[in-house]
């Protein structure tokens, strides 16, 4: 997003150059430190004010009129932004790209409040194979961080496989031989000690399993869930390149690095595969299938699951059901993608509701991938994927305080 023309043709950084120059040539830099030259510039923001201090609003919204005073105005201004450029200058701070990556968060920030806007915080469903489904996707994940996809290469008929042998597996015994843990974070979590969502009381009402390249796999189920895996962790891949290419121009200066190098030889990225079970009627009040949290990682990808129950929050506050018809496949950003691209990339807090009548009575299982860096990329100055990963974890209570 350009900011304004004028701003490309004043060309900052040379102004920058010239005004140094200036004040070298005057030996005016040993007193030209940040604070004297911000309190020089509200000095001059003060004079300007001073112009409009007993003038009427319509005079002064008809400033034009007087040519002397408009001239004087002009003076004030260009006092204001020199004093400002130099701040820049000796703070090192590239002023077309805080203006640019401020622009994009204020879009963000302060929605327009027409029928347009709720339209776009619709969650897009987009056919995978259509020429414009990258910019469609990168566009729905922007306004809604979420997006949903069709005809997508994932087997479908591989996740009906993988639904049926695993509701068995997670409900019975077997699990006790493949229990989590927090060293290798793999393995079964049961619901009583679940993930606590950040910022809630109650335990989700579900249990998982956690899969790693490499990990603990159980021996008794078929290789399904890992053909799923490598053909989803191949999507995601994919989709993160998608991301990389359509991001607007203040998240990719914002990447410390192109995403597809992130995860380039990531051992990090989890495959989960949820069962909620049928509700009894006694849960906690409060409690839910998964309470209202926003996804740690880079992307998720999400094959939609035969019941319903995911909502993701939008904007305005209001809960909004996820399209998910069969053969669906949800995709949403995650805490890191948001981390890395400062901001630009929206982490879209979602939950799974407790179903009321018939569906109440059955388990929904859920298989989403969560797509990691490796564990030193960087992800911004504050934190490595390592560093954000083990905060956060320690926030769900799946690694000790
Ligand atoms: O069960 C689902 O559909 C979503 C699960 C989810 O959001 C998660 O495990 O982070
Ligand atoms: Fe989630």
């Amino acid at each position: 997003m350009a900011p304004s023309c004028t701003l490309a043709r004043m060309d900052i950084h040379s102004l920058q150059t010239r005004l140094r120059a200036f004040s070298a040539e005057r030996g005016w830099e040993p007193h030209q430190n940040p604070k004297n030259l911000a309190m020089a510039m509200v000095v001059e923001a003060a004079e300007l004010v001073e112009i409009f201090q007993w003038l009427s609003p319509a005079q002064a919204a008809d400033l034009a009129s007087d040519a002397a005073r408009q001239q004087h105005a002009g003076e004030e201004i260009a006092d204001v932004l020199v004093y400002l450029l130099q701040i820049a200058d000796r703070c090192g701070i590239d002023v077309e790209a805080a203006v640019e990556r401020k622009m994009a968060l204020n879009a963000l920030k302060y929605p327009v409040p027409t029928a347009l806007s709720t339209a776009a915080q619709q969650v897009a469903v987009i056919d995978w194979r259509a020429v414009d489904a990258p910019a469609r996707f990168v566009h729905s994940l922007l306004h809604t961080g979420f997006a949903v996809l069709t005809h997508h290469p994932i087997d479908t008929a591989l996740l009906r496989r993988i639904e049926d042998e695993w509701d068995a597996w997670l409900a019975s015994p077997a699990v006790d031989n493949c229990r989590f843990d927090p060293l290798t974070q793999d393995g079964y979590v049961g619901p009583e000690r679940s993930e606590t969502a950040k910022g809630q009381t109650e335990k989700d009402l579900k249990a998982f399993f956690h899969h790693y390249p490499g990990g603990r796999y159980p021996q008794e189920l078929s290789d399904a869930a890992l053909r799923y895996r490598a053909q989803a962790e191949a999507l995601a891949a994919q989709l993160l390149d998608w991301v990389q290419q359509h991001a607007p121009e203040a998240a990719r200066q914002s990447f410390p690095q192109p995403l597809p190098e992130m995860i380039a030889g990531s051992r990090q990225t989890l495959l989960r595969i949820l069962r909620y079970p049928p509700l009894r009627g006694d849960e906690p009040a409060g409690a839910m299938r998964a309470a209202a949290h926003e996804d740690i990682n880079l992307l998720t990808v999400l094959p939609a699951a035969r019941e319903p129950g995911l909502q993701v929050l939008g904007r305005d506050g209001l809960w909004r059901d996820v399209p998910g018809d069969a053969g669906w496949l949800v995709v949403n950003t995650g805490d890191m993608l948001q981390e890395a691209s400062g901001g630009v990339f929206p982490s879209t807090t979602h939950r799974v509701v407790n179903p009321a009548g018939e569906a109440a009575r059955r388990a929904r299982l859920a298989m989403p991938l969560f797509l990691h860096p490796r564990p030193e990329v960087r992800l911004s100055a504050r934190h490595t994927a390592a560093s954000y990963l083990d905060e956060r974890l320690r926030e769900l209570g799946l690694r000790a305080p």
